[in-house]
């Protein structure tokens, strides 16, 4: 059964979740959207390398859990995987043993009774995946030498034009229409300063998916699956505007985002690689779903809702975000090409940023984000991630406002300007 007692150790300080200071950072789970919030601590962590992250890790969590789900006790594992599928960091699986789940009736503390043995015979049997056993969560290096500065950025930006703009005359080996470029920017971070920026990044966007897993932390608005009782769901977001400083300026922005050719051109890719990649595995509702302008505190996104029904053998919510991810908001049109270029180009490998975060229970169903708006811990600091859509088009120094208005939110968190 799954044992629910009161926890001693919380307090309102940290908005209902356990004790902050009481495990390090990375080792810690986080997950919250508007006034639910879970935090994790103890149990399992598996890291995995290599090819298909996302199809191994479904196939390792349902070994691990097969053949024993409790309806009484439902387990969760949390997963937060590479943008990349040969990025030198790991995907990660997290099977917290304590677990405390806070709403507005109040916090409740939840034992996961997870079959360690089982979880353990499921990693030795993928020669690329270790579980770690008796150690804190290894960082990676910090990389800072390598980052772009704006300077840096914009001529990033220059050159992913370039390449777009040869493929448009036919010179290019291969047709290129949108490209996501990234940045990053390393500022120094204490625990203390990751869990008091989890607390505001929910008080301050409260529309979005608060999450910290293996160190990496953030709060996105953008999610690749939703998996529940055969209903399945995506929301797609590209095409951006920064806010306006008054109501007016702000609705004429929204007005520009809804009408501006370029823009919605850059949406289309994206919500067209989720419609397509979706049609095979989902009995979707609207094959052609119009956008809407999502508001956020910093930024305007134009977002597509995607909905549909699983069809037999769709599989687990990572089975179905494996179909979908990388999308065109993060990778490009067409995939393969975008992708290569993005390895090319950028000097920073791009970790966990822009990959698939979010957790999934016994019957495989769960919520997947992508992981936008966030930073990965290091070494003694944070390496903050953020990037934007290219289309034929886009201007550098438009680009460069952009990208420094989607790592606001992390910055604003940790206490920075
Ligand atoms: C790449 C990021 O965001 C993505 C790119 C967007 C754009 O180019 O308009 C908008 C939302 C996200 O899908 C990021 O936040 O780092």
């Amino acid at each position: 059964m799954c044992a629910r007692s009161a926890l001693p150790d919380v307090g309102p300080a940290v908005a209902g979740v356990l004790d902050a200071a009481a495990s390090p950072f990375a080792d810690a789970v986080v997950w919250a959207q508007g006034d639910v919030a879970w935090r994790g601590t103890g149990g399992w962590t598996v890291l995995l390398t290599g090819r298909d992250r996302l199809r191994r890790l479904s196939a390792l969590w349902q070994a691990a859990v097969a053949g024993r789900p409790d309806p009484a006790a439902p387990v969760r594992g949390w997963i937060s995987s590479t943008f990349a599928d040969d990025s030198a960091e790991p995907a990660v699986l997290r099977v917290p043993e304590r677990l405390a789940r806070a709403d507005a009736d109040g916090v409740r503390g939840i034992e996961q009774h997870a079959d360690g043995a089982a979880l353990a015979a499921a990693a030795a049997a993928d020669p690329d995946a270790r579980l770690l056993t008796g150690e804190d969560f290894p960082l990676p290096a910090d990389t800072a030498e390598h980052a772009w500065d704006d300077v840096g950025y914009a001529a990033g930006v220059r050159e992913v034009l370039e390449r777009l703009a040869r493929h448009g005359d036919g010179a290019g080996r291969e047709p290129l229409e949108k490209v996501v470029i990234s940045r990053t920017l390393t500022v120094p971070a204490e625990d203390a300063d990751l869990w008091r920026a989890v607390e505001a990044l929910r008080a301050d966007y409260p529309q979005t998916w608060v999450f910290a897993v293996g160190g990496l932390v953030g709060a996105t608005p953008e999610i690749l699956a939703t998996r529940h009782a055969g209903e399945v769901s995506s929301r797609v977001l590209a095409g951006s505007l920064p806010r306006g400083a008054t109501a007016a300026e702000d609705a004429a922005l929204r007005a520009r985002l809804a009408a501006d050719e370029r823009l919605g051109h850059e949406h289309r890719w994206a919500a067209r690689s989720v419609v397509d990649a979706l049609a095979p595995v989902v009995e979707l509702e609207d094959a052609d779903p119009a956008p809407t302008v999502l508001t956020l505190p910093n930024v305007h996104h134009l977002a597509t809702a995607v909905r549909g029904r699983l069809r037999d053998g769709g599989g687990t919510v990572l089975d179905v975000v494996a179909a979908l991810h990388p999308t065109a908001a993060v990778g490009g049109t067409p995939r393969e090409a975008a992708v290569r270029l993005i390895a090319e180009v950028e000097p920073v490998d791009r970790g966990r940023y822009a990959g698939p975060v979010g957790w999934m229970d016994e019957t495989g169903d769960g919520v997947i984000a992508l992981a936008l708006r966030c930073g990965q811990q290091v070494s003694g600091g944070i390496r903050l991630h953020a990037g934007g859509g290219m289309v034929p088009g886009a201007v550098p120094e438009e680009e460069v406002v952009e990208v420094g208005v989607k790592l606001q939110p992390m910055r604003r968190a940790l206490g920075l300007r």
